[in-house]
């Protein structure tokens, strides 16, 4: 056995015993690290700023509700590296009892209902104060018997510059990403912070051109995150970009804001907490486009749209935002994609786009159940 099917046959080992765990590597570095916890240390704070002096693997929802709380994995047991995974004795671990968790319901939207969404969207930015909104859809693909260590292998080899993870948690249920949006970095003096928006396909040839409805979706985001730094005093910072990110099958615009870690000394957790969601997954202005999302979408975001990852763990903080992601049911993988409609969008063409985003998990699947 290679290390690699090592570590999916570990990882299926881990989901049969149904344990509470966090598997990630970090955009560009190909080195898996693994987060293990007991249910005891599991916490559910109600908002972010509640984690000030906790380190762990933050999973959080788009919005906190009792039945998608805030989860923080307390590091019980934490290895970098395949070879220090592999030596994790999972048959020393005891089984974890399911979660007494109703399954949640997963509504799928057809592409003309779809369509006519984008539509109502578009007419309503032109004639109110909304100027751009983040509508999203559910792509369900059937689950045969490969192994989801497989696939979280094989994903892990095709998205090399994105974080991608796997989470098994008995509030939150089974998700798996590969997303290539920073929230915030925070490592030694500085702070990073990402706006990230506009997509095109992929292209071999990487030379880019972009539209003013790219542009002009992913100006909202920078300008909203100059808000927020206005709101927490954080001045000077300095900016890179906008240039392009490849990701999967999609490139996009992004801008980088870096400053100085102690701007934010013990506030780490507030900035966070403000921060999301960024226009980037919900709209701007944010209070009007998160209340129209809630009357255009007919699903519930649950995870996606809210953020993951390492949490003041080795003193490190690596937030991203849960995007190119899927719900995992017994039945399905059930994938989540959206766009940021403008007044300058296509509704066939926001269509389109949620199938390319898609198209990064799909052909994962496609690969490991091909095999
Ligand atoms: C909403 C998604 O992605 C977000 C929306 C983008 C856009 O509208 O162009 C680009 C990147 C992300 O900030 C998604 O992948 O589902």
């Amino acid at each position: 056995m290679t290390d690699t099917e090592k570590l999916a046959h570990l990882l299926d080992k881990l989901l049969a015993k149904n344990c509470s765990f966090a598997v990630w590597a970090l955009p560009g570095s190909n080195t898996p690290e693994i987060l293990l916890t007991d249910q005891e240390d599991m916490i559910y704070p109600s908002q972010l700023n509640k984690l000030n002096g906790q380190e762990g693997f933050v999973f959080a929802p788009y919005h906190i509700e009792e039945d998608k709380p805030l989860v923080l994995l307390k590091p019980g047991i934490y290895q970098k590296g395949v070879e220090s995974i592999l030596s994790i004795d999972v048959d020393q671990l005891t089984m974890q009892k399911t979660a007494q968790q109703t399954q949640p319901k997963h509504i799928i939207i057809q592409k003309d209902d779809y369509l006519k969404s984008i539509e109502t969207t578009i007419e309503t930015i032109s004639t109110s104060k909304l100027s751009k909104v983040i509508v999203s859809r559910l792509i369900p693909h059937a689950r045969g018997d490969e192994s989801l260590g497989s696939l979280y292998m094989q994903l892990l080899q095709q998205t090399p510059n994105a974080m991608v993870y796997l989470v098994n948690l008995p509030q939150a249920g089974l998700w798996m990403g590969a997303t290539p949006e920073v929230l915030l970095k925070s490592e030694g003096k500085t702070i990073e912070t990402v706006s990230l928006a506009g997509t095109q396909s992929r292209r071999s040839d990487s030379d880019y051109s972009w539209h003013t409805k790219e542009i002009e979706e992913q100006a909202f985001v920078s300008r909203y995150l100059l808000d927020v730094f206005y709101r927490f005093n954080i001045h000077p910072y300095t900016t890179q970009g906008p240039e392009t990110l490849e990701s999967g099958k999609v490139a996009h615009l992004m801008t980088s804001f870096r400053f100085a870690a102690k701007k934010l000394a013990h506030k780490l957790g507030d900035f966070v907490a403000d921060l999301h969601p960024t226009p980037a997954v919900c709209g701007y202005p944010k209070s009007r486009a998160d209340k129209f999302i809630s009357k255009i979408e007919q699903h519930d975001r649950r995870y996606y749209t809210g953020y993951l990852g390492p949490w003041r763990l080795n003193e490190s903080v690596r937030l991203f935002v849960n995007l190119r992601c899927m719900e995992i049911t017994p039945e399905n993988y059930v994938l989540y994609s959206g766009g940021g409609i403008t007044s300058r969008s296509v509704p066939e063409d926001e269509w389109e786009e949620t199938i390319n985003k898609a198209g990064t998990l799909l052909s994962a699947i496609e690969a490991v159940q091909k095999k």
